[in-house]
């Protein structure tokens, strides 16, 4: 790369961090290039299908952008239901034009069974009994629904909507808002593989989808649901020491980011058909280190701190605070 091209990159850079300082979440910072990407000109989308969303917080509204920018769906197809001004005009400007207000207060749930059939339920767990007690009386043969709630079982998806109504509880993580999610998948009692099928080319549009045992899901949680957070402290950390080291900022992030990616994408490499094809990182890990090196040192004193323990701690106590919320 020629210096004026690290040059543009690095300011770049430094204008998405300017954005994120000044608008404060990661997922809204990312949202700001993403968006100016999503192409309203012509209708391009993969899945023929009208899906809606209840709630279009920090996961439904990156579930949204996600299927817009990676032509999953087009905004004539989306319709949602939501509480603020801020969320119904975020929406509107990606182009969906049919949103409907409070699902529980404002009669926005039974507008949106009317205009989807494929329904996301993207309200935090807690909000979640009311949504289904609103939503009840209008799903139909006709509607699969899709819980994203942490914890939530699909008995009390079910018990909450009536029994034969075809549900699906997925965890998914933030970025699949640029097309590299990892969700997991479990179906309801009476959905069939039709069912399955729709869930599994939505979220596979999106990132990677794997569909599991529901007795899973909260482990799932714990890995990739919470995990992008887990990631970006160790992104932060590794430039903060790079930083100590004596590089720029804008430097030192952009080296940290890109080692993540680039270690992960070597973790799960690719077959011929596309199929995953997973290589264990502890011997990748041993292809680093040179002996008496710089790697080995910087190992030792993350086994001395218990980093690895730290992370299998921290995973843990999200799965365990996923079931305990279900
Ligand atoms: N954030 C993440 O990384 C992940 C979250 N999840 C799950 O996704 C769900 C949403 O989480 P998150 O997006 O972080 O939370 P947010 O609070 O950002 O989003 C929830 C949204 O639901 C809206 N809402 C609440 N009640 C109603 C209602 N009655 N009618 C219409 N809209 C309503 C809220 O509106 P308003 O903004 O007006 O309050 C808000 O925008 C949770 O159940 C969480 O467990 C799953 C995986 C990852
Ligand atoms: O923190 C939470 O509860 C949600 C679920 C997974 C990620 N965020």
């Amino acid at each position: 790369m020629s210096l004026l091209k690290l040059t543009a990159a690095m300011e770049s850079l430094s204008a998405k961090l300017a954005f994120r300082q000044q608008h404060g979440s990661a997922v809204a910072a990312a949202a700001s290039p993403a968006e100016a990407l999503v192409d309203h000109a012509e209708p391009r989308y993969d899945i023929d299908e009208n899906i809606g969303f209840i709630g279009a917080g920090q996961m439904g509204e990156a579930m949204i952008r996600g299927f817009l920018e990676s032509g999953v769906s087009h905004p004539s197809r989306l319709s949602a239901s939501v509480r603020s001004s801020a969320r119904a005009t975020a929406l509107s400007r990606l182009g969906v034009t049919r949103v409907f207000q409070d699902a529980v207060k404002s009669g926005g749930a039974a507008a949106l069974a009317a205009s989807a059939r494929v329904i996301f339920l993207g309200v935090k767990p807690q909000g979640l009994p009311e949504v289904l007690a609103a939503l009840a009386p209008h799903v139909g043969p006709q509607h699969l629904v899709v819980s994203i709630a942490a914890g939530v079982r699909l008995a009390t998806l079910e018990a909450g909507l009536g029994a034969g109504v075809r549900v699906a509880r997925v965890m998914p993580n933030t970025p699949m808002l640029v097309g590299q999610g990892a969700s997991a998948y479990a179906l309801g009692s009476a959905a069939g593989e039709r069912d399955a099928a729709l869930v599994h080319a939505l979220l596979s549009g999106v990132g990677m989808a794997l569909h599991v045992d529901e007795r899973c899901m909260d482990a799932v949680t714990g890995v990739s649901g919470s995990g992008p957070a887990y990631a970006y402290m160790m992104i932060e950390a590794m430039a903060d020491g790079g930083v100590q080291a004596g590089l720029p900022r804008a430097t030192a992030l952009a080296l940290a980011a890109k080692t993540v990616a680039g270690a992960a994408a070597m973790v799960l490499g690719e077959g011929a058909d596309g199929a995953l094809d997973l290589t264990h990182p502890g011997v990748l890990k041993d292809r680093v280190g040179s002996p008496g090196g710089t790697t080995i040192a910087a190992i030792a004193e993350l086994e001395n701190s218990g980093v690895r323990g730290a992370f299998m701690r921290a995973v843990r106590a999200a799965a365990e605070r996923s079931a305990a919320m279900g």
